[in-house]
């Protein structure tokens, strides 16, 4: 299985966001991880499509927009407007999560679906149809630099599994204290894509920090 590594924009120099962006797609990122943060759904506030449409210029890597608002479905066409090519949402965001995944397919991004913590593998059971990506969250989302809640192992093994058996390509990535260390874990409970803020970010050399997380794959 190829592994895709998104580093996660949040824990970037805010200062110099076109060099940083650059800095990652040439150490080897694959696709940019966009945190959308409301001050209501989670405890804190980033930004919004209109950063997203500054830098689509400035790349070709694939935009990673994972929605940490509520409601979400006011805002999905001004992100794929601005240059998203997948929007997830949360399974815990609003009442009608299939509302949402059929609105970002019909805008033409990838859709996907993002589950807290607590929130069980079970909760996605009916959606495997709807959805192109299902994003794990291993903290609860809202600040990067957390550490990683190792009992979300199973859950991805869990998903990896209801994926396999769905038989359809759907990304299977993983959020939240991901390091060299805890990559590892991740890849092998059957994850895909791996978002990392400080891991990569935090790191002097960002090509050397991708390749530790691949870990060779
Ligand atoms: O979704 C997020 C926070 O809600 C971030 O993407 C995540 O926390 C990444 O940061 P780090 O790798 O530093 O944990």
């Amino acid at each position: 299985m190829s592994v895709r590594i998104a580093p996660s924009l949040l824990a970037a120099d805010f200062t110099r966001l076109g060099e940083e962006l650059r800095a990652i797609e040439a150490a080897g990122a694959d696709w940019l991880h966009l945190d959308i943060m409301d001050g209501h759904f989670v405890p804190n506030i980033s930004y919004g499509p209109a950063l997203v449409k500054a830098l689509r210029p400035l790349s070709a890597m694939p935009f990673d927009v994972h929605l940490m608002i509520e409601p979400a479905d006011p805002y999905l066409e001004a992100f794929a407007d601005a240059g998203a090519d997948v929007i997830s949402v949360h399974v815990e965001a609003g009442p009608h999560i299939h509302r949402s995944l059929q609105a970002i397919r019909k805008l033409g991004k990838k859709a996907g679906v993002v589950l807290c913590p607590a929130t069980p593998a079970s909760s996605i059971e009916y959606l495997m149809d709807l959805v192109d990506l299902v994003l794990v969250m291993t903290v609860n989302p809202g600040f990067g630099g957390q550490s990683f809640i190792q009992n979300q192992l199973p859950k991805i093994s869990a998903i990896r599994r209801m994926i396999e058996a769905s038989g359809r390509d759907i990304a299977l990535e993983v959020d939240g204290g991901v390091t060299a260390s805890t990559a590892p874990l991740c890849l092998e409970a059957g994850a895909d894509v791996l978002v990392a803020g400080t891991a990569v970010f935090g790191a002097k050399d960002y090509a050397a920090a991708i390749a530790a997380l691949r870990g060779g794959r």
